[in-house]
């Protein structure tokens, strides 16, 4: 991997691992989209038949198989949250981009979504404790951190590529 992008739910994670994986001409890895396509069904039915505690051991794996690819990789807000994803990101040779976001931020991108469960399970109040509780894993497990409320994607994929340049 040239880089892995962590950060929570609405952070932009996928959208900007797709067009720095464009912008560098490497492939993108999406966590979430790996997850899916071994378990032939969407996050929200892995969530609904299976629970989360199933979902998260899907996740663990597809992070595991991920970071011997090349490319970009895109993780899910709760990627770093368990100690031993958290033990593999920090560890790795690999850059670890925050991509950070205000709580009014997240309620704003995410107020129409329905494919993530836990933002529909918390509610936005409980979405905005979540974050709090999380952004300390997020701190530590980064290399460095983007924050993306006033940025464009594109203008988060060049402030990346600014970073990534000082550190290659
Ligand atoms: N920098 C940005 N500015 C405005 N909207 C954004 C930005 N980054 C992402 N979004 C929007 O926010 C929503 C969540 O983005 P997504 O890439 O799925 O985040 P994540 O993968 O971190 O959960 C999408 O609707 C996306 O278009
Ligand atoms: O924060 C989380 O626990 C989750 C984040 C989601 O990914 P995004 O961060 O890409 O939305 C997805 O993995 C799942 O719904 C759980
Ligand atoms: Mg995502």
């Amino acid at each position: 991997m040239k880089a892995i992008l962590v950060g929570f739910m609405g952070s932009g994670k996928t959208t900007v691992g797709h067009l720095l994986a464009e912008n560098l001409n490497v492939p993108y890895h999406d966590l979430d989209d790996m997850i899916v396509e071994k378990a032939g069904k969407s996050i929200k039915q892995i969530f609904a038949d299976d629970g989360e505690p199933a979902f998260r051991q899907l996740e663990h794996d597809a992070l595991r198989a991920a970071l011997n690819d090349d490319g970009i990789l895109g993780t899910g807000g709760g990627t770093p949250i368990q100690d031993v994803n958290f033990e593999m990101l920090k560890n790795s040779e690999v850059p670890v981009v925050l991509l950070d976001v205000m709580p009014e931020t997240i309620i704003f991108r995410l107020k129409n979504d329905t494919d993530r469960p836990l933002a529909k399970q918390l509610g936005l109040d409980g979405l905005v404790d979540l974050k709090g509780q999380r952004d300390f894993r997020y701190d530590q497990v980064s290399d460095f951190r983007v924050a993306t409320d006033e940025l464009t994607p594109n203008q988060v994929v060049e402030a990346i590529k600014r970073n990534l340049f000082i550190k290659m």
